[in-house]
């Protein structure tokens, strides 16, 4: 007689996903064309065996013949073939809610990519997935393909990590690259971009910095080890960057970011986002287009910082495709780096109490004593001034024959308190013009 060995193959990984779009069919793409390295890595077969979307005959690119359609993707969180549960549709409430709540209440693992969801509702989340002891992954939700979250969460598990954050969003640093490149105003850009398909026909999400404080309440929330009440993080959004602001900060040697940034200080947590004049020597400053960068700083560490595609089919698919392999292996890491047992949330510090180096673009009247009668107030305001710009070929003629000049002030460290003091007294002085405008000096 002969022997016959037989292998028992080991259960394959279930999979359901919500949502076909962008990412979800970059998901199917993904796990079809590398199944076989998938395969090796997870040490079992990844399959999709469930799908819903809203239009069912769009041409997606991929087979989904052998696949099972929910016209309701709520279902997909208790179909009896599907294992985990991949959450792709978007949206902070709704039916993006609704799947990943059904799914860990009905004991499943979910993957998300859903920034929004885990910003605003990560807490309570978490605390299903621990009662249900099921891992709940979103590492598409943070920059994309960049590892932050592995990153932050696992890599940097041993240290103390003092700051996190950097460029977290395409759409804006896309916009100031190109801005800076071409000279052009935001809304010239902006209107190009949506032409081009970089940026949505709704861009406020992206251009008010909404998108990157998601992804940047999350960072936190992992880096510090409890989750950010997102509703306390400072936003301030691209809208009223101009040309000029662009072109000074070139000659004064710096390039202007959208910036996430988030520190853990003995009395509290600071998270804010908001546009930044970096200094060009800096790694970040050399961040353009649509890339992105995640820092984060640990005490044992120190610096460290990854740069890579923030959005796309590819980078996002690769982001959830490794969660699901980590699944597939038995990793479960807790959404927080910790149990939830005994956490609450953290408030974010208010802006009163952020301090730092200022830029100021004022539109003033071209005549004597204006100088004088600015610097007099940020004396009053303690604010120091640090370095003064101003050009007299930008001079421009007023109906009355006098001339307006833009002017430019970076100060020394100061307390914000103290700026927008002294920004509201600048605002009301006759001799200028338009209102304000404040950047705020990351990284020297
Ligand atoms: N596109 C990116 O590069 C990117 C990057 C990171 C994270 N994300 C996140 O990934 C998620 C998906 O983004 P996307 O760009 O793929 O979106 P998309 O708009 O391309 O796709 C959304 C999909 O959800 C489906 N959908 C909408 N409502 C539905 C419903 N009620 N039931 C079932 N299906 C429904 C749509 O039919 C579509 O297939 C979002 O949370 C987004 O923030 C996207
Ligand atoms: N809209 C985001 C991509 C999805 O996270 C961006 O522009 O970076
Ligand atoms: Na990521």
């Amino acid at each position: 007689m002969t022997a016959v060995s037989s292998s028992v193959e080991p259960t394959p990984l279930r999979i359901g996903i919500a949502g076909l779009g962008t990412v979800g069919a970059g998901v199917v793409k993904m796990l079809r064309d590398n199944a076989a390295l998938i395969t090796a890595r997870a040490g079992r077969r990844l399959i999709v065996t469930a799908v819903s979307a809203r239009d069912r005959t769009r041409d997606r690119g991929v087979d989904l013949s052998d696949v099972a359609w929910c016209e309701n993707a709520a279902d997909l969180a208790a179909h009896p073939d599907v294992d985990v549960v991949v959450e792709l549709v978007g949206g902070a409430e709704g039916i993006a809610r609704k799947i990943v709540t059904g799914a860990l209440e009905n004991g499943r693992p979910v993957v998300t990519a859903n920034k929004a969801l885990m910003a605003i509702h990560g807490a309570e989340l978490a605390t299903l997935a621990q009662k249900a002891d099921v891992p709940l992954m979103f590492e598409a939700a943070v920059a994309g393909g960049i590892p932050a979250i592995k990153t932050v969460r696992e890599a940097l598990a041993g240290d103390r990590i003092l700051k996190v954050g950097g460029i977290l969003n395409g759409t804006c640093n896309y916009i100031l690259t190109a801005m800076r490149e071409t000279g052009r105003d935001f809304a010239d850009i902006l209107a190009d971009a949506q032409k081009l398909g970089y940026a949505e026909a709704d861009p406020s999400t992206d251009v008010d910095g909404v998108d990157a404080a998601h992804k940047l309440a999350i960072l936190a929330g992992l880096s510090f080890g409890r989750p950010v009440v997102f509703a306390s993080v400072y936003i301030e959004g691209i809208r009223r960057i101009g040309a000029l602001d662009l072109h000074f900060a070139r000659e004064l040697g710096y390039r202007i970011k959208l910036l996430g940034i988030a520190r853990q200080h003995e009395n509290g947590i600071e998270a804010r986002v908001h546009p930044c004049l970096v200094p060009n020597t800096t790694p970040i400053a050399q961040v353009d287009g649509v890339f992105n960068a995640v820092v984060a700083e640990g005490a044992f560490v120190g610096r460290l910082m990854l740069e890579g595609r923030g959005a796309g089919e590819g980078p996002t698919a690769t982001a959830v495709t490794a969660d699901l392999i980590d699944i597939a292996r038995g990793n479960a890491i807790p959404v927080w780096g910790r149990s939830t047992d005994g956490l609450t949330q953290a408030v974010a510090l208010p802006r009163a109490q952020f301090s730092g180096r200022y830029y100021l673009r004022l539109n003033v009247v071209d005549r004597p004593g204006v100088l004088a009668d600015i610097t007099a107030v940020l004396r009053d305001d303690g604010v120091s001034l640090h370095t003064m710009l101003q050009h007299a070929h930008a001079r421009e003629t007023l109906p009355d024959d006098s001339h307006s000049v833009p002017l430019v002030l970076i100060t020394h460290h100061t307390s914000e308190a103290a700026m927008l003091h002294a920004l509201r007294h600048i605002a009301q002085l006759k001799s200028v013009l338009d209102e304000p405008a404040m950047i705020r000096i990351e990284g020297d």
